[in-house]
């Protein structure tokens, strides 16, 4: 698979590899000033197709390097459309090109102001102050000055490139200060830290704004192998397809080890994923109140053994997977809503090692083999694929070792070290495989992060797997970052609500949808 294109919109940057796309066209022969005029263009034709937001004029905050020099670019262009505009300059410019553009702008008779601005003022403010060059905390006049307007005019700020007091690569701030934007208009390609967890706050809408890097410098450069994955991208999914006349076990054929008397609709979510995803045979091993039950609700589910009960109402498993006959496998999913019961991982480990499909470890699964006595090098020990599927918590709770990392950093190592691909969910859920390659979810939406969400997203991802697994055998690294995308999308749009099992049923449409789409027309 290919999947998504190796292409402008896609591709995520750390700021060393902007740099360094950068430097390749500026030493082809692409002057720098085209370049700095080429942003200010963009820019000025994104505020121009919003009036509204020039409705009281415009402030722009310059600073002391180029991304000042986009600001002065923007205000010159919007000045010569009759906008009302005014500049700031905090700092003395230390960018020969940032200060040409600002003597033009005095020659021209753009307004500039020698105090600070009022924070209170209904201007729009455009923050032009720092952007790819920041390694430091803001001065404190600016830091005062940036927390004063988004108490006194919050969001009325948009940034260029990067919001300043933000690390473009880590998402961080430098210091807890940072601008609050309402809108981050990125040059060229996306930044890795804008679209972190962390960052979201003070990048608001992030709009990248192509500036024509050319494909062949894209592809010449070996060093990305990070991808943003939207709603656009389903329509070029590469869903994995049986063969027409494929028999149900020729469809993937999974197992589905879920829920507790603690936590007793887990299991039923995790189902309702699974179905969802399409995969031919679905097996479970489930508490015996729900095993009784499960016919009622969703008929197509076999129940195949029963889950041991402790006296404080968690599930145990082992008995249950040994008794199982794995081989017949594609994909084993266990986790959602087990509790976790005192129960030894190495009980079941050696079967577990020896299952040839794909393994997807997900909550107490993911808790209990973090207590185990191996813990996460166990992972190493297994013959066939594994996919681990933990939140942030659970992660770090796996991988202690790698708790000062962020989980931008941290994610691609676990990969690394188990051999297993993550996907590590947030609010821009993460997807790392061994091969180095990570995939982010940019698109998604708050109002989905429900509980339950995460066992439907088990479920359907390991009833993915197993249709991949079933056709080649062979897992593709991408197939994870689509099952996830997939999820995302069904929870943004579903138009029943954002409750996990309406999500269960929006998805299912939505795989329908890919697999057939006329089906879908016809309202079959
Ligand atoms: N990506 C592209 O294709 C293009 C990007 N452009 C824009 O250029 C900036 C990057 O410009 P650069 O000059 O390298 O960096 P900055 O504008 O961010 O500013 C660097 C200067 O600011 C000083 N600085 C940084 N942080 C602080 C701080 N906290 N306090 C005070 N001063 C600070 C820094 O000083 P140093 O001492 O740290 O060196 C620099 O003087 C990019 O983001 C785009 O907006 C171009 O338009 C071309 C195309
Ligand atoms: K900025």
């Amino acid at each position: 698979m290919n999947w998504p294109k190796s292409d402008a919109d896609h591709l995520i940057a750390s700021t060393a590899q902007m740099r360094s796309f950068e430097n390749n066209l500026i030493n082809r022969g692409m002057p720098v000033e085209a370049l700095m005029e080429k942003v200010g263009q963009k820019l000025k034709d994104w505020f121009l197709e919003r009036p509204e937001l020039l409705l009281n004029g415009v402030l722009i905050l310059v600073g002391p390097g180029h991304n000042g020099g986009d600001g002065l670019v923007l205000a010159r262009e919007l000045f010569l459309e009759n906008i009302d505009v005014s500049i700031w300059c905090p700092l003395p410019i230390t960018q020969s090109l940032t200060r040409r553009h600002q003597a033009y702008s005095h020659w021209l008779g753009i307004k500039e102001l020698h105090e600070e601005p009022n924070v209170y003022c209904k201007t729009l403010w455009i923050d032009a102050l720092f952007g790819l060059g920041q390694t430091r905390p803001l001065p404190e006049k600016i830091a005062n000055l940036l927390k004063g307007r988004e108490e006194k005019q919050p969001r009325r700020l948009i940034s260029i490139d990067v919001p300043s007091g933000i690390c473009s690569d880590t998402g961080k701030t430098f210091s807890n200060v940072a601008a609050t934007a309402s809108y981050t208009l990125t040059i060229g390609l996306n930044k890795q830290g804008l679209i972190q967890d962390i960052a979201i706050p003070y990048v608001g809408e992030l709009i990248r704004l192509d500036i024509g890097i050319p494909q062949k410098v894209l592809k010449k450069d070996k060093q990305i192998n990070f991808f943003k994955l939207a709603g656009d991208d389903l329509f070029s999914i590469p869903w994995p397809e049986p063969s027409s006349i494929s028999s149900k076990y020729q469809r993937g054929r999974l197992l589905v080890v879920a829920g507790s008397d603690k936590y007793k609709g887990a299991a039923l979510l995790a189902l309702q994923g699974a179905l969802a995803s399409g995969v031919g045979s679905i097996k479970a091993l489930l508490p015996q109140k729900m095993a009784d039950n499960i016919w009622q609700v969703s008929p197509e589910i076999v129940v195949s053994g029963i889950l041991g009960n402790s006296i404080d109402g968690e599930s145990e498993i082992g008995e249950a997977i040994l008794k199982h006959k794995l081989d017949r496998l594609d994909s084993l999913l266990i986790g959602p809503g087990l509790a976790l019961a005192n129960e030894k991982w190495s009980d079941i480990a050696c079967q577990l090692e020896k299952f040839p499909g794909l393994l997807v470890l997900d909550a107490d699964a993911l808790n209990r083999l973090a207590f185990s006595t191996e813990s996460w090098e166990w992972i190493n020990k297994r013959e066939g694929p594994t996919w681990l599927t933990p939140h942030l918590q659970e992660f770090y709770r796996l991988f202690p070792n790698l708790k000062d990392l962020s989980p931008l950093d941290a994610a691609p190592k676990a990969a690394k070290m188990t051999g297993a691909n993550v996907l590590l969910k947030g609010a821009h859920s993460l997807i790392a495989s061994p091969s180095g390659v990570r995939w982010q979810l940019v698109s998604t939406s708050s109002c989905a992060a429900r509980a339950g969400l995460g066992d439907v997203l088990a479920g359907f991802v390991a009833g993915v797997g197993a249709i991949g697994f079933s056709i080649g055998g062979a897992m593709n690294d991408e197939l994870l970052a689509l099952a996830a995308l997939l999820h995302a999308e069904a929870a943004k749009s579903c138009k029943k609500g954002s409750k996990a099992s309406s999500i269960a049923l929006a998805l299912e449409k939505l795989v329908r949808h890919i697999q057939c789409p006329e089906c879908v027309q016809r309202n079959i």
